[in-house]
């Protein structure tokens, strides 16, 4: 099944974006930045530190507002929309995993994975969270609350929320860096597969090169400006390019 259309057409699109924060000193985290992520595609979004990334992700997820420019999602314009309008597209076609899960607590796994549909006003298609909660070998623990389980695995239910509201993109910010090596490496296999075999669009923020490798391309950010880009790059050709950028 597919979720997106074409390889050609912008899951989420940032045009001439800047972004000052109040109280962030006059100084822009983004400057001018233009994006385009292609539906059916795993970009990474990689920088030094206060580079701008998350910045870059909020914006284009409509959690927070440029300063100037445009921001397009699935199309549609979301600057031009105003509370709670912005929610609601925001909450219709935007996923979202964090590096620290931001699971309810209170809710059981399966609670979870429908909250963000019952909070769009939609009604959750069960079955195919059902389907997601299989494909991340989860659906034995549906009835388990997050403290029940290992990181890992509360990140696996993060990935099987973003998902199961089929949204036109999954922002991802650091989602492998509270984890170990091999629950990150499972993380990552089920982005890579629902990019592969849903044709879902991940938008995913990281420090990591070996994480960055796993996406088709790689969208490199300097002091709030693109930098660079890098097509199917490996973790080293990736890490040579932060290693240029943390020496400037
Ligand atoms: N809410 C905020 N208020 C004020 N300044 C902010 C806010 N969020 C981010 N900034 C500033 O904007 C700049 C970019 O931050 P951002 O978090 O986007 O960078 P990043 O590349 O994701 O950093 P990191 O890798 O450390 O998470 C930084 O200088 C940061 O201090």
């Amino acid at each position: 099944m597919h979720l997106a259309s074409g390889p050609a057409v912008a899951a989420a699109e940032l045009e001439d974006v800047s972004k000052t924060y109040p109280g962030g000193g006059g100084t822009p985290a983004l400057r001018g930045v233009s994006a385009r992520f292609a539906a059916g595609s795993f970009s990474a979004v990689m920088g030094p530190s206060g580079s701008g990334k998350s910045t870059l992700l909020n914006c284009a997820a409509g959690l927070e507002r440029p300063s100037a420019g445009r921001v397009r999602l699935a199309g549609e314009d979301i600057g031009a929309l105003r509370e709670p309008a912005l929610t609601r597209a925001r909450r219709r076609r935007a996923g979202f995993v964090f590096q620290s899960f931001n699971l309810v607590p209170a809710l059981s796994v399966w609670q979870n994975v429908l909250l963000p549909q019952r909070l769009a006003g939609m009604r959750p298609d069960r079955a195919w969270a059902g389907e997601v909660l299989e494909r991340v070998g989860l659906a034995g623990h549906r009835h388990a609350r997050p403290d029940q389980l290992s990181g890992g695995q509360q990140q696996r239910v993060a990935v099987a929320r973003a998902l199961a509201g089929r949204p036109e993109v999954v922002f991802a910010d650091e989602p492998t860096g509270a984890l170990d090596l091999s629950a990150g490496h499972e993380v990552l296999t089920l982005l890579r597969e629902a990019v592969d075999q849903l044709g879902q669009t991940v938008v995913m923020v990281t420090h990591d090169p070996a994480a960055a490798a796993w996406a088709d391309r790689v969208l490199f950010l300097a002091d709030g400006v693109v930098h660079s880009h890098l097509e199917r790059a490996s973790a080293a050709e990736v890490a040579a390019v932060m290693t240029e950028l943390s020496a400037r």
